[in-house]
């Protein structure tokens, strides 16, 4: 049976990796997706504005939308203090149980909770359903159509609070233009944009830093 991609990223990371390591997780997905086959992780340039913007930010409890094979998951997870509870809506069920593997070999899995699923279901259930109140911190980069319509419901379902923290991974490539038109414009939120490369390539990219006004 013929593998696919993300089979051979995690076979890669169990084969190179350092188990409950997180680092090496991070370095081994890099170094394969540079060196061998590229992915769609955030990498590791932007990587490190992500690190940054999640140290500063300091939460408690954080959502991803778009896990893929876990590679930000493992990054994210990896600065969060104990107690802190983060949750990250993967809707492609292989790459969900990719996700798995690799987070929990990575020995991050009790601090990192996969849901799998479309997040425009998802993210309505997130306050009963998973007992949250607000989100301190939240990693956008799933579908790039589907940045902005998440934003608004994250609005509409009372999730953010004055100072939620949205990153955005992928404003200049592909691109979310209406998402960067809408954050900008709409008056709710104060936005910073961080611009970087594309992961493991030389084209430009960004990363959009939107924090709600409440
Ligand atoms: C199927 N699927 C599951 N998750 C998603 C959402 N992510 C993306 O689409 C995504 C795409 C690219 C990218 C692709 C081709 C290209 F030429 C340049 C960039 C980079 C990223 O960092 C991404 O996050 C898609
Ligand atoms: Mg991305």
């Amino acid at each position: 049976m013929n593998q696919t991609k993300e089979q051979r990223v995690l076979q890669y990371v169990l084969d190179n990796a350092v188990r409950g390591d997180p680092q090496s997780v991070i370095d081994s997905i890099d170094t394969y997706c540079s060196q061998k086959e590229w992915a769609m992780n955030v990498g590791d340039q932007k990587g490190l504005i992500l690190d940054n913007v999640v140290k500063e930010t300091d939460p408690n409890v954080l959502l991803e939308l778009g896990t893929y094979c876990g590679y930000s998951a493992v990054r994210i997870s990896r600065l969060l203090k104990p107690g802190a509870r983060f949750f990250t809506v993967e809707f492609n069920p292989a790459f969900a149980a990719i996700a798995k593997q690799i987070i929990e070999f990575a020995g991050v899995n009790d601090k990192v909770q996969i849901i799998e699923g479309n997040t425009q279901d998802i993210i309505p259930q997130l306050k009963k359903k998973y007992e949250l109140d607000t989100l301190d911190f939240v990693f956008v980069d799933h579908w790039k159509d589907k940045y902005t319509d998440d934003t608004k419901l994250l609005e509409k379902c009372n999730l953010l609070r004055k100072g939620s923290v949205i990153l955005a991974d992928n404003v200049i490539v592909p691109g979310a233009p209406d998402f960067l038109k809408y954050v900008r414009s709409c008056g709710r939120y104060d936005c910073t944009n961080y611009p970087s490369v594309l992961e493991y390539m030389t084209e430009k990219d960004a990363l959009e830093k939107a924090v709600f006004r409440g």
